[in-house]
């Protein structure tokens, strides 16, 4: 087995088991901020990634992606039911944002959470090697920093999650709270998207495990376990480029006109889930139109919704009501060859959804929480002539750095109406004077100055950062590869 001195370990892998329309087997970029942030920035870096590949059955020989090692851990119907679908998606995800949806508790699949971390460990454990660092990755694998630590003591363990860090109102209702956080102390570094969730974290290891905790450091056995806010980011020339070249702008135009030219173009990218407040959003759109407020000659909203998390409950619930909705908005308000809404589920390549970032005069991000989101910074990327309005969720990570967006809160459907008229109606100059600070903080802000804070701050010696190596070019969306005769296509998401 070839061992790396750099391992990141996350759920998925970059890429994700795909059909192609003409039958053939090809891997897409696996869906997702996580992915969109770690890929661009490990790619040509001597490292290793372990995850799934997003099917089950036996665990596929990937070959490397862009440089980069990929080890694939196999998952089995069960544990992609009772591990991916339920302990992490219906457990963690709903809690970890607001319980915004009940989540729901089931021993086993907390048995499958646990079982499903440690093989994870176990596979880092044989690439990982002699003192190497391993970085790993969100909700899915909270146990697998405990559970490394004992296999391998030499290894230097990161842990970063991308989601939020609840209350302790909140993470106190998890029947196993002590083990998941005794899980992630496993790792010498935790980090965050946010202060606030550092301080819940602190909070909580004070309460449950009675350790002695700040916002920056806790002790355990003899051990100082660091903890602190890390910002993921993009890669904002990355995204600039791709907006800039000449045949994006010209598709832009073409988008243009094919939406029959509007006065103005509203966008909203999400994946499907409930907690990014498509509903919300699409009811305050259509009191506007109801109101005359917002006309549809003149004005279209675009929504891309790339379904997610298909086989869960909650997700499939979603769907059909966003659908039941576009398709009401649609039928009252739309004209022959004109409608309200244009609904979209197809998963757009990058260089598709810098064209429509490009074509979006208003770009409404409004989740009722998120992380982060980095759809809101690719928008600001994108927007190389310094034009648009971005309407931001007061609620996503992105707003604490993106302060000059208009911010609301999108649970007030009022503020959300009116803020949506604000961003439709506000002056070119005060747009342009928002859209260059929030460009100028993500020139300073970039996936690189990511990756620079956290790993300088888990290796001190500073040996890693000048590892990652720096690529102009734009990475493929899809690779196509043999497909082993033995693989199943049971899917996890769209
Ligand atoms: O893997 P999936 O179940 O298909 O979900 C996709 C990813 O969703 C979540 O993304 C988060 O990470 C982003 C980057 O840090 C952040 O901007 C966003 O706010 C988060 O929701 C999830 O955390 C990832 O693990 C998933 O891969
Ligand atoms: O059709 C789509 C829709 C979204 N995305 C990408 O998916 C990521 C979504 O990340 P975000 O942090 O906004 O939210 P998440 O889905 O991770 O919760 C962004 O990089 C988008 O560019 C994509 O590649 N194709």
């Amino acid at each position: 087995m070839r061992q790396s001195s750099l391992v990141v370990v996350a759920n998925r892998l970059p890429i994700d088991d795909n059909q192609a329309p003409d039958g053939a087997c090809e891997w897409r970029r696996s869906p997702g901020g996580l992915v969109s942030a770690l890929h661009p920035l490990l790619r040509h870096t001597p490292a290793t990634w372990v995850g799934w590949a997003g099917g089950t059955g036996p665990a596929p020989t990937l070959p490397d992606v862009d440089g980069v090692r990929m080890h694939t851990v196999p998952l089995s119907h069960e544990d992609l039911r009772d591990h991916y679908e339920g302990f992490s998606n219906a457990t963690l995800w709903p809690l970890y944002h607001d319980a915004v949806e009940q989540p729901e508790h089931h021993r086993r699949w907390w048995e499958a959470y646990q079982r499903v971390n440690q093989r994870f460990a176990e596979a880092t454990a044989e690439v990982a090697e002699p003192g190497a660092v391993v970085w790993v990755q969100d909700y899915h694998l909270q146990l697998v920093p405990g559970q490394l630590r004992a296999l391998r003591p030499d290894l230097r363990i990161g842990f970063f999650l991308h989601v939020p860090f609840p209350p302790p109102e909140l993470f106190m209702q998890l029947p196993r709270r002590a083990e998941l956080l005794q899980g992630m102390l496993g790792a010498d570094l935790v980090g965050f998207q946010r202060a606030q969730a550092a301080h819940n974290f602190a909070q909580l290891v004070t309460r449950v495990l009675e350790l002695p905790a700040t916002d920056r450091r806790i002790g355990i056995d003899d051990r100082v376990v660091r903890i602190g806010a890390f910002p993921v980011s993009i890669d904002t020339t990355e995204m600039e480029a791709l907006a800039a070249r000449p045949d994006v702008a010209a598709r832009a135009r073409r988008l243009r006109q094919d939406l029959g030219d509007p006065r103005q173009v509203i966008l909203s990218v999400d994946r499907m889930d409930y907690t990014k407040g498509i509903e919300q959003r699409l009811k305050a759109y259509s009191e506007l139109l109801a109101s005359g407020d917002v006309k549809v000659r003149d004005t279209v909203l675009v929504q891309v919704a790339m379904p997610s998390r298909e086989r869960v409950g909650q997700y499939q619930i979603l769907r059909e009501r966003i659908e039941r909705e576009v398709g009401r908005i649609n039928g009252e308000y739309g004209r022959v060859g004109e409608p309200a809404i244009h609904y979209l589920t197809q998963p757009f390549d990058r260089a598709e959804l810098a064209a429509l970032y490009r074509v979006a005069d208003v770009m409404a991000v409004t989740p009722l929480r998120d992380g982060m989101n980095l759809v809101a910074k690719e928008y600001v990327a994108a927007r190389v002539d310094d034009t648009g309005a971005l309407l931001l969720s007061e609620f996503a990570g992105t707003a604490a750095e993106l302060s000059q967006a208009y911010l609301v809160n999108p649970h007030d459907l009022e503020g959300l109406k009116q803020a949506i008229c604000t961003a439709l109606r506000t002056s070119p100059a005060d747009t342009t004077e928002r859209m260059r600070a929030m460009r100028a903080h993500l020139h300073q802000h970039d996936i690189r100055a990511w990756a620079r804070s956290y790993l300088s701050a888990l290796d001190e010696s500073g040996a890693l950062v000048s590892r990652l190596t720096r690529t102009d070019d734009t990475p493929d969306d899809t690779i196509r590869v043999p497909r082993p005769a033995d693989r199943t296509t049971e899917r996890a998401t769209g």
